[in-house]
């Protein structure tokens, strides 16, 4: 049901004093620009880690899915793991056919694909982030 492991999302509280330290552990090359995703109420940085990427992810906006995290987790935390699918919304209706409940309608992702979460409780208390495969170049 899920194929390549995209990314490992980890939440921060701000994306840009945390690429310092990531800067530090993968290399300067290796750091994205941020960018802010609004209609998912974060701003986002990429960090390629050779096999996949950190997706680094702060708040942004008062409605932001990540303030319950960050109000638990302070410092911040690994927050979602995203697997890739052919069709995201064939492979929710699997997992819906497994008792398992999706959070929200797909929506475009900061690749630019369709994204969509699965709840935690329903899958072994890790957030999993359904993606379709990004387009070349994303
Ligand atoms: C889309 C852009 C980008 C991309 O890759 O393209 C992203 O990845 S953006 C990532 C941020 N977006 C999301 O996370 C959207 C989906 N998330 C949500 O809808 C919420 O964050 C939700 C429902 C997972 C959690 O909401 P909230 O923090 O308000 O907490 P709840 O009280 O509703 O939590 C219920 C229950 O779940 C546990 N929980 C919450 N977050 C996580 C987590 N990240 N990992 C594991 N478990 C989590 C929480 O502790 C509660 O447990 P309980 O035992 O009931 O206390
Ligand atoms: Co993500």
């Amino acid at each position: 049901m899920l194929g390549r492991l995209n990314h490992v999302g980890v939440a921060v509280p701000s994306v840009d004093a945390a690429l310092g330290r990531y800067r530090a552990l993968f290399g300067t090359d290796a750091v994205g620009a941020p960018f802010d995703l609004e209609p998912q109420g974060v701003r986002v940085c990429f960090v390629s880690a050779g096999n996949t990427e950190i997706e680094l992810i702060a708040p942004l906006g008062a409605d932001s899915p990540l303030r319950g995290f960050l109000e638990r987790n302070p410092a911040g935390g690994q927050h979602h793991v995203a697997y890739e699918v052919p069709d995201v919304e064939a492979a929710r209706d699997a997992f819906a056919g497994l008792g398992v409940r999706a959070l929200g309608e797909p929506r475009p992702g900061a690749h630019g694909s369709l994204v969509l979460f699965l709840h935690p409780k329903d899958m072994g208390g890790v957030l999993v982030e359904l993606m379709e495969p990004p387009a070349a170049g994303h």
